[in-house]
C-alpha cells in the first residue's frame, strides 16, 4: 500500500469497483477503500439485488402442503443464498485485486479535498490522492417509532439471514422492498400484511396497473393496509393508527422497508468542500462532479435513483469525464426503466398515463391482457396487464408491463425509445416464437 495515489475510490459499490478496475488497468495508481469485508462488491451482490432475487426465485418453487415442509425449503434457500453471496464477494475482490489496484480495509473520512484518513483495525492511516470518487451507497432508513430496534424487527438485510420462515410477517412500507418481500414471503408460505403510510397503493403508478398488482397480491393472501401511522413495535406486535383508530397486528417478524438514505455519515464531506443536500445526498452536476473540483460521486450516495444499473451508468459518466471523452452525462442516458420483482414482475420505462396527463400531453393508450399471450399460457402465468403510451405519430412515450418476463421485455422497449424506434416498427418486428416479447407485436399495433 502506498501513501499517495492518482485515484482513490471510497466504497466497493458497482460504480466504485468498475472504475477502480478500469483506471488501474489503464495504468493509473488506484486504491479502493471498503469498510466491511462482507461488503466487497457492494450492496447489490451481498445484501441487495442478487440475494433477494435468488430467494424470490426459490420462493416460487416452494412445495405445496404443510407449513413445516415450506419452512424447511425456506431454510435451505437461505443457506444456498449465503453460499452464493460468499462466492460473489470473493470473485468481486479477486477481480479488482487482479488489476493491481490496492484494496484497503477501513472506513474513509475526508481530511481535505486531497487527503483522507482511513480508520483500519491497526489504526488510522492518511492517504493522499489527486482525484477521489465517492461510492458509499445508502443505508436503510429506520423509522422513528418506539421499538424499531427491538427483537423480531428486521431490515431487508437482516431478514434475508433469518433461518426460520415467519408464519406471519408484517412489512412496514409498500415500496420496492416492501412489495418484493411481500410477494416472496407469501410465495414461501408466510401470511403477509403490508402497512404503508400513504392512502394510495403504488401512488407512482397508473390506477389500472396498481389495481392489477393489488389483485395478484390479494390472491396470494397478502393484505395491504393504507393510510396507516405506525407508532410502535413490541414483541412481534405492530401498533398503528388508521382513521383515528389504534390497531394492532400480531406477527412473528416485522420488516422495516420505508426507504434508504444516502450514506454520507462520518465521511467528512464538509472538510473537502463537498456539498450535501438536505437529505445527506452528495450534490453533483451532470458529469457527477461534486462541488470540489477533484471529487466525483456515483450511485445511491447521490440521493437520486437507487439502482445498480444506475450506479454502473454513473461509472461510465465519470470515466468519460475524467478521461476527457465527456460524452455521457446524467442528461443523455435515455429513458429511465425499472422492474419490481414481484410475481409476476412489474416493469416500466418512461412515462405513465398519469405522467402524460400531468404534462398535458396528447397520447394514445395501447393495452393488452397477459391472458391473451400464448407464451403466458405455456408458462401457466396468465395474470397481468400490459400498457404502452404513444403519440399520434407512433413515438413511444412509455410502457408499463405487468407480466411474466417483463424484466427482460422492458429493456427492448427502452432501446426502442432511446433510438427513436416507432410503435409500428415494434408492431412489425419479427420476434421468435413462442416468447413473451412477441406480445409487443400486438401491444404496439396502433
Ligand atoms: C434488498 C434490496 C434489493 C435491491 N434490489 C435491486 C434490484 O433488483 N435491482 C437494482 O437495480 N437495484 C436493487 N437494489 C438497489 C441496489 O442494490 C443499489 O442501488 C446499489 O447496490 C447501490 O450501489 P452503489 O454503487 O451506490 O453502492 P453500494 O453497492 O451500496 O456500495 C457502497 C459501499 O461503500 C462502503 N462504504 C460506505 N461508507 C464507507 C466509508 N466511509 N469508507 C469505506 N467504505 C464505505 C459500504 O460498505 C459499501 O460496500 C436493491 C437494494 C436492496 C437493499
Ligand atoms: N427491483 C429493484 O430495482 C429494487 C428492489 C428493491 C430496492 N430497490 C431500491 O431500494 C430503494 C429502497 O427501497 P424501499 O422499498 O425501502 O423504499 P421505497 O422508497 O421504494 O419505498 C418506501 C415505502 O415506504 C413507505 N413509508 C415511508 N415511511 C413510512 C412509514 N413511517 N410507515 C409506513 N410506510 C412508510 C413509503 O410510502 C413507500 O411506499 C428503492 O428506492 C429502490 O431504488 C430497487
Amino acid at each position: 500500500m502506498k501513501a499517495n495515489y492518482d485515484i482513490v475510490v471510497i466504497g466497493f459499490g458497482k460504480a466504485g469497483k468498475t472504475l477502480a478496475a478500469k483506471f488501474s488497468k489503464s495504468g493509473k495508481s488506484v486504491a479502493l477503500v471498503e469498510k466491511d469485508k462482507n461488503m466487497y462488491g457492494g450492496t447489490c451482490i451481498n445484501v441487495g439485488c442478487i440475494p433477494s432475487k435468488r430467494l424470490i426465485t426459490d420462493a416460487s418453487k416452494s412445495p405445496n402442503g404443510e407449513f413445516e415442509k415450506k419452512a424447511q425449503h425456506y431454510k435451505e434457500a437461505v443457506a444456498e443464498k449465503k453460499k452464493l453471496t460468499a462466492a460473489l464477494n470473493k470473485a468481486n475482490y479477486d477481480k479488482v485485486a487482479s488489476t493491481g489496484a490496492d484494496i484497503i480495509d477501513g472506513t474513509a473520512s475526508f481530511k481535505d479535498n486531497h487527503h483522507i484518513v482511513v480508520s483500519t483495525k491497526d489504526g488510522n492511516i492518511e492517504i493522499e490522492a489527486d482525484k477521489f470518487i465517492i461510492n458509499t451507497g445508502s443505508v436503510t432508513v429506520i423509522p422513528k417509532i418506539e421499538g424499531a430496534d427491538s427483537k423480531g424487527v428486521y431490515t431487508s438485510e437482516s431478514i434475508m439471514n433469518l433461518e426460520e420462515l415467519p408464519k406471519r410477517l408484517t412489512i412496514v412500507g409498500g415500496g420496492y422492498i416492501g412489495l418484493e418481500f411481500a410477494s416472496m414471503y407469501a410465495d414461501f408460505g408466510s401470511k403477509v400484511t403490508v402497512v404503508q403510510d400513504g392512502d394510495v397503493f403504488l401512488p407512482r403508478e397508473d390506477e389500472d396497473i396498481a389495481k392489477a398488482i393489488h389483485e395478484v397480491l390479494e390472491a396470494k393472501a397478502v393484505e395491504i393496509v393504507t393510510g396507516a401511522k405506525v407508532t410502535k413495535a413490541e414483541e412481534g406486535k405492530l401498533y398503528y393508527e388508521v382513521a383515528g383508530e389504534t390497531k394492532t397486528l400480531d406477527s412473528d417478524a416485522i420488516l422495516l422497508a420505508v426507504g434508504r438514505r444516502p450514506n454520507t455519515d462520518g465521511l467528512g464531506c464538509e472538510n473537502a468542500g463537498v456539498k450535501l443536500n438536505d437529505r445527506g445526498g452528495v450534490v453533483t452536476d451532470e458529469h457527477l462532479k461534486t462541488s470540489a473540483d477533484n471529487i466525483w460521486a456515483a450511485g445511491d450516495v447521490c440521493g437520486k435513483l437507487q439502482f445498480t444499473y444506475i450506479s454502473l451508468d454513473d461509472s461510465r459518466i465519470i470515466w468519460d469525464e475524467i478521461t476527457g471523452e465527456d460524452k455521457r452525462t446524467t442528461e443523455n442516458r435515455g429513458a429511465f426503466s425499472y422492474s419490481v420483482f414481484i410475481n409476476p414482475p412489474f416493469s416500466r420505462v418512461g412515462m405513465s398515463e398519469k405522467d402524460a396527463k400531468a404534462a398535458g400531453m396528447e397520447y394514445k393508450v395501447l393495452s393488452l391482457s397477459a391472458n391473451a399471450i400464448p407464451k403466458a399460457k405455456v408458462l401457466r402465468k396468465t395474470d397481468g396487464l400490459l400498457k404502452a403510451l404513444v403519440k399520434a405519430d407512433g413515438t413511444i412515450l412509455g410502457a408499463e408491463l405487468f407480466c411474466e418476463e417483463s424484466y427482460e421485455m422492458i429493456n427492448f422497449i427502452k432501446l426502442a425509445m432511446d433510438h427513436g424506434i416507432k410503435a409500428k416498427d415494434i408492431a412489425n418486428f419479427i420476434f421468435t416464437h413462442p416468447t413473451m416479447s412477441e406480445s409487443l407485436n400486438d401491444l404496439f399495433a396502433m
